[in-house]
């Protein structure tokens, strides 16, 4: 199958290729675009970790990535294998200057000079800079190079700096591509699309009508075998600082000049840059954090996460944040954020909840006009408006709900995030990546939540597994007089 997306040829050298996210994402990803025709016959998938494996060992934990995390649908036998025979093995470490990059160099040669070549960085940042300059010494950066790099962008403000700097010795940042992969699904490219390509929405879209809007990412996942990074993470700076500012970045936009990249890019710096500052000593009014405790997901019994952890932590598993963006269009209009793992349900969404009528026609409504984008699962939207209620005398109103689905015109499956972009830093197109401005807006932002939250200057509370968050979370919102959307099953 042939396409008018597919790309120029390409190779694909991942550093980190023996990690989790290799092989439940990566490869996964580019095995369904050269499914769907987007990936040419030359292209070449080259992963690199410390571990001594042979192409053949490596072909084989592909193949058993391929057949645990795609969905039946997708799978196609020969397709597999013709997929595995464009990936090859190499063992290097990194951060050493005499490992095997010579062997890299020589695969690499096999290629034409100007072949496309993407160095993908799914490490630890802290190898980051020590992979450019790698490369950089063994001459392997050509002008057609480009590098991804995995979040996290550093811990802080000045951890992001030292990484960006440490990359940008090696690569112009035209060359970088810093990925979140929140960007990268469909449906929250679906917040553009419902903001500007409709006028209904477009004309009502700011403070004067809306009264707040909440930015939603749940997981009932627990920290899985991620705990060694998450207990120095937490979910501020797992979730917040980059996926869910992002999403707010969109909401909160004025419209880009052009879908280029910059243009967009420009438009969510200025949010982040308007976002009005925390101040330490104002964090424990205006954010919760919470750590889970044992309780019951889907009829099971699940330990808290110090029980997982097996040790004492003041790693937060919860947070919620109140963030103003004082820009004209938005002034004291109440941003809610908040991410959880074990959470009641798995759901990204963002609700938009519109000001009450003025009109005294009805002595009041039921509800206010309120819009959720489902970001995950159940992609689409709701918008709920009163309608008359047809069997109550005189003039009695009652809820309705427009339902509107996101899934693709054909019928086929949503692609996963890292799909869209994989390819996109091939074909050197950014707008879906973040701008090094931006990640340094984000952090500059959180960083006093986090030196409060260091210093125990906001209470840690608790939440009980399967549930949606503490109780404090309720109150905060009741603050504003708004209220958590909380039937997220519905
Ligand atoms: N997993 C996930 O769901 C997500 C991960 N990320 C980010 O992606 C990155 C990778 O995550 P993940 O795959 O989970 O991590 P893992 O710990 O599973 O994998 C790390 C990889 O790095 C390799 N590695 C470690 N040290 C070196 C070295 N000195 N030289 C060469 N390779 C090395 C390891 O292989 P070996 O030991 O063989 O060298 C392994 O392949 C991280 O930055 C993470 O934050 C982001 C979002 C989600
Ligand atoms: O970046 C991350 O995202 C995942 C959640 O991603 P989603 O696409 O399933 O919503 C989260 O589990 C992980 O902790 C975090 O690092």
């Amino acid at each position: 199958m042939s396409d008018s997306q597919q790309t120029a040829p390409f190779d694909y050298i991942i550093f980190g290729a023996t990690g989790d996210l290799m092989m439940r994402k990566l490869i996964p990803a580019l095995y369904n675009q050269l499914r769907v025709g987007h990936v040419p016959e030359e292209a070449r998938i080259i992963g690199s970790a410390r571990s001594k494996l042979d192409n053949e060992e490596y072909r084989q934990r592909a193949r058993e990535a391929l057949n645990r995390f795609l969905p039946d649908a997708h799978k196609d036998a020969d397709l597999i294998e013709r997929f595995l025979k464009k990936i090859q093995y190499i063992a290097i470490d990194s951060t050493k200057y005499e490992s095997n990059w010579g062997g890299l160099k020589e695969i690499l040669a096999q290629s034409p000079d100007d072949r496309i070549r993407v160095f993908y960085y799914s490490t630890a940042p802290q190898l980051f800079e020590a992979i450019s300059e790698n490369l950089h010494a063994h001459g392997l950066i050509t002008k057609q190079s480009r590098v991804v790099l995995e979040k996290p962008i550093g811990t802080n403000s000045e951890t992001a700096r030292a990484i960006n700097d440490g990359v940008s010795r090696f690569f112009e940042e035209g060359q970088i591509f810093r990925i979140d992969h929140y960007l990268g699904k469909e449906t929250v490219q679906d917040i553009i699309a419902l903001r500007f390509a409709n006028p209904l929405l477009q004309a009502v879209w700011s403070g004067e009508y809306i009264k707040s809007i909440q930015i939603t990412a749940a997981e009932t996942v627990g920290v899985e075998g991620r705990a060694a990074y998450y207990d120095t993470s937490g979910a501020l700076r797992d979730m917040i600082q980059n996926h869910l500012l992002q999403v707010l970045s969109l909401c909160a936009m004025e419209a880009p000049s052009s879908l280029e990249a910059d243009a967009i890019r420009d438009a969510k710096v200025n949010v982040l840059k308007a976002l009005r500052p925390i101040p330490e000593e104002a964090v424990s009014a205006e954010t919760v954090r919470a750590q889970y405790v044992q309780g019951t997901l889907n009829g099971e019994k699940v330990p808290g996460y110090l029980e997982e952890l097996g040790e004492e932590s003041h790693t937060e598993t919860y947070a919620a944040m109140r963030a103003y963006v004082d820009t004209p269009r938005w002034k004291n209009t109440p941003f809610y954020i908040r991410t959880a793992k074990r959470s009641a349900h798995k759901l990204s969404e963002v609700v938009v909840t519109f000001k009450e009528g003025t009109s005294k026609l009805f002595g009041g409504t039921p509800g206010a006009d309120r819009l959720v984008i489902r970001l995950q699962p159940n992609e689409g939207f709701g918008l709920s408006i009163n309608v008359k209620n047809p069997s109550a005398a005189g003039f009695g109103l009652q809820r309705t709900a427009l339902d509107g689905r996101f899934a693709p015109a054909d019928g086929s499956l949503i692609p996963d995030s890292y799909e869209r972009l994989m390819l996109d830093a091939v074909r050197g197109y950014p707008a879906l990546f973040i701008r090094r401005d931006e990640v340094e807006a984000a952090w500059a932002w959180v960083e006093p939540t986090l030196n409060a939250w260091a210093a125990d200057k906001a209470p840690m509370e608790h939440y009980a597994a399967g549930t949606y968050g503490p109780e404090q979370a309720r109150q905060f919102t009741a603050q504003t007089g708004d209220q958590w959307h909380e039937d997220m099953a519905d």
